[in-house]
């Protein structure tokens, strides 16, 4: 069955094996990496597109990505691509367009955050990676912006209201004890100061505030307060030390958004342009794959055993051991008085990061021993459940 695929029997012949893949207690290969998506990518089928779209898209051959040029999403995302065995290949950093040699129908354009939105609005850019407040804010719910992969992993921030700690802030610590502040009237309302301009305001609105009014700014808002300016921010806050550092606090009820870093794609484009989709499809599949992987280690250990149903037994007995699907079990021959007999038998299973210690003594406990553990690069699923979304997302 394996050698029926052409990369498994490339591997087998031509190319240098860059990874082994274990699929769920089978068979163990290696592939290229040049190849190992295409091993685990099923044919896409073709895709029956319910409903029109009211215009036609621009007529191009490449599938355009859109990649955050500067700031603090622009390394982080070309990081993700190379876990992803995607590398950027940019000839100079000024160079805002650059390829991805493993996707030959893509074209990279590194663009600002904000731009980035904008223009898969417009049809410039097909797919793109930035922040989801980001999204949110340029987006303004625009239908023809679907989020693709919504965590991926880095990028986190949450957007927040924050007030002074001091004055007639001082025993004001959530958003009701704010809208229900005396001092706030249609002649004095509160000050915010945020540079988010469509978020802050349907938010406000949302939550019952009546009085509010907005002064736009695009960086250090954190000063407005102190300056007089505002009596309140709308920022995004990570570690909250700017906002500390400037006398401010949160408020309960006061998080519009949380965000992290998120793959948009345009509706219009992956229903129209032609390629589109299945290249979405080999890039949410190499994000999912390398992000499961991320928490995971292989743990693999001998254990002596009658058989190695009672072994897989002994294993799952243990609540930290059941692996993703499992145990696999392998008996280990060798050769005694002239017969090949199971002396001992492998195991091999997946443990979550954060229960690795606990798993070894699980192991130890029901005998297992020379336990080995090495990083899991990508566990790859039949059909990753974001793909069904994505599908069912546009009708297909
Ligand atoms: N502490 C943080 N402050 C701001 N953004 C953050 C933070 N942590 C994560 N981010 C994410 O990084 C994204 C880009 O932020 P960054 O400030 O680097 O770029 P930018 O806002 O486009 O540039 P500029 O601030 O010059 O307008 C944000 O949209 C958000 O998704
Ligand atoms: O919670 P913290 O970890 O302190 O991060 C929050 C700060 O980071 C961002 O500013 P940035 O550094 O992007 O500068 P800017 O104000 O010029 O955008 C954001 O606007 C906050 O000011
Ligand atoms: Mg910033």
């Amino acid at each position: 069955m394996l050698l029926s695929q052409p990369y498994f029997q490339q591997c087998a012949t031509a190319y240098i094996p860059a990874f082994s893949i274990s699929c769920p207690h089978s068979f163990y290969v290696s592939v290229s990496k040049r190849s190992f998506i295409s091993c685990c990518s099923s044919q896409l089928q073709t895709a029956v597109v319910n409903g029109t779209l009211d215009s036609k898209i621009a007529e191009r051959d490449e599938i355009r990505l859109g990649l955050p040029s500067k700031g603090r999403m622009a390394a982080d995302t070309l990081d993700l691509l190379k876990d992803c065995q995607l590398s950027v290949k940019q000839v100079n950093p000024r160079q805002y367009v650059a390829q991805i040699p493993q996707l030959s129908n893509v074209e990279v354009w590194f663009q600002r955050p904000k731009d980035i939105v904008r223009k898969l609005l417009s049809g410039d850019l097909d797919l793109g990676i930035v922040g989801l407040d980001t999204v949110s804010e340029y987006g303004q719910g625009n239908e023809d912006l679907i989020i693709v992969h919504d965590a991926l992993d880095y990028g986190d921030c949450r957007l927040s209201l924050a007030i002074p700690k001091y004055g007639i802030f001082e025993n004001i610590d959530s958003l009701r004890k704010l809208a229900e502040m005396p001092q706030w009237n249609i002649e004095k309302p509160l000050r915010v100061s945020t540079g988010f301009t469509y978020l802050g305001p349907k938010f406000m609105k949302e939550n019952g505030l009546r009085h509010v009014t907005f002064s736009t700014a695009d960086g250090a808002l954190e000063a407005a307060p102190a300056m007089g300016i505002a009596d309140a921010i709308l920022d995004l806050v990570s570690s909250g030390t700017t906002l500390t550092e400037n006398n401010l606090k949160e408020i309960e009820g006061g998080v519009v958004l949380e965000s992290q870093a998120v793959l948009v794609a345009s509706r219009k484009a992956l229903i129209q342009r032609k390629g589109a989709l299945d290249t979405t499809h080999e890039i949410l599949e190499r994000f999912e794959a390398h992000l499961r992987a991320l928490g995971q280690f292989t743990v693999t250990a001998n254990m002596r055993g009658s058989s190695a149903e009672e072994v897989a037994e002994r294993v799952l007995s243990q609540p930290s051991l059941a692996g993703l699907q499992g145990p696999t079990v392998c008996p280990v021959f060798c050769k005694c008085d002239g017969k090949v007999a199971a002396d001992y038998y492998a195991i091999v299973i997946c443990v979550a990061k954060k229960a690795l210690y606990k798993s070894v003594q699980q192991l130890r406990a029901i005998g297992g021993s020379g336990v080995l553990i090495s990083p899991l690069t990508y566990i790859f699923d039949e059909e990753t459940p974001r793909w069904r979304e994505l599908l069912s997302k546009l009708s297909m």
